[in-house]
């Protein structure tokens, strides 16, 4: 299967850095959502889901053709609690419906990782939406409670590296877990609304304790009330991660570098583009002024 981008002619920069600064203003109006952390963090996982059903050996699946859009995918365990951010973009829809919704979904978190102070993340326009019946079966996205040979060889279906995988990863500096969508609970305390490095940090400086929570998932709890998921803890029980793990726990530039690198691969994986697309790097709110 070939998921080529259309060419889209008859809109701007101009046009695509205003359905930025409309998501933007929603997620800065819309600061009380799940306890004040505010959209950011899930409107990031649903870019991340949307994205992850890619399958490198067959090219199906992928952020093209939108299919979030329908319950066969939105209902996937994998993806509870994501319908938040699903109905937070609804509006964004009504108000601009030329936007692919593989676009919106993509472009949903890049305005939410350059909104919460991260790095800018280029992005590219022409996602076309597919029918119902293109839609990737459920399972596609990962567990949770493996360890470093499950991550890394899940994420060769991506066509994500090691180094890849670990910038990824630092995402989980967003949000929380929420124990009815994952059965998995924590951080306690405020968890963080701005896109920094301390997921390495907290993973070298943590003293962990790997510990059963209410829903009888083992996860790894530190005195000052943070929590990493097996699969967060087994960055630093591989070396190969644990080489990045260091990087990025020390050079901040390196890993925004690596992330947006990163997450831009996974927003496209299994898209063709042509040679006339532009690549947009958009101005956050605060660097316009606004
Ligand atoms: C081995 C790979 C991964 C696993 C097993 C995993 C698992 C999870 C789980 C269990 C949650 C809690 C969801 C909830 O209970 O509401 C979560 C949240 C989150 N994940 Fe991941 N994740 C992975 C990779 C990623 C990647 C690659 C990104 C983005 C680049 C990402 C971004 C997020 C964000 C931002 C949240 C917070 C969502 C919120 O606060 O509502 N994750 N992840
Ligand atoms: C500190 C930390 C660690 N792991 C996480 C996994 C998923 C979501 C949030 C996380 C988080 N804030």
């Amino acid at each position: 299967i070939v998921h080529m981008a259309q060419e889209i002619k008859d809109k701007s920069e101009k046009d695509y850095q205003e359905v930025y600064n409309a998501i933007a203003v929603k997620l800065r109006e819309e600061d009380e959502f799940d306890g004040y952390i505010g959209y950011g963090p899930v409107l990031t996982r649903l870019a991340w889901h949307s994205s992850g059903t890619w399958d490198k050996n067959n090219n199906t699946g992928g952020s093209f053709g939108g299919t979030y859009q329908f319950q066969k995918e939105s209902n996937d365990p994998s993806n509870k609690g994501l319908h938040n951010g699903a109905e937070f973009l609804a509006p964004i829809h009504k108000q601009f419906p030329w936007l692919s919704h593989g676009d919106l979904y993509t472009l949903g978190g890049v305005v939410a990782i350059q909104e919460l102070q991260g790095p800018v993340i280029p992005w590219r326009p022409g996602r076309v939406d597919l029918p119902e019946d293109m839609t990737p079966d459920n399972g596609r996205l990962p567990d949770a409670v493996y360890g470093a040979d499950y991550v890394r060889n899940f994420f060769k279906r991506l066509d994500l590296n090691d180094q890849e995988v670990v910038a990824l990863m630092g995402a989980h500096c967003l949000g929380r877990t929420h124990l009815q969508n994952t059965g998995f609970d924590g951080p306690w305390g405020a968890a963080s609304n701005t896109f920094t490095n301390e997921f390495f940090l907290n993973l070298l400086n943590e003293n962990w304790k790997l510990e059963k929570n209410e829903a009888k998932n083992m996860q790894w709890n530190s005195p000052k009330g943070y929590m990493m998921l097996p699969t967060d803890h087994a960055l630093i029980e591989d070396d190969k991660y644990m080489a990045y793990v260091k990087l990025y726990a020390t050079n901040n530039d390196k890993f925004f570098e690596d992330f947006a690198k990163a997450f831009k691969k996974l927003l496209e994986g299994g898209i063709t583009f042509p040679q006339s697309t532009p690549t947009y790097r958009f101005e956050t709110l605060d660097s316009q002024g606004l």
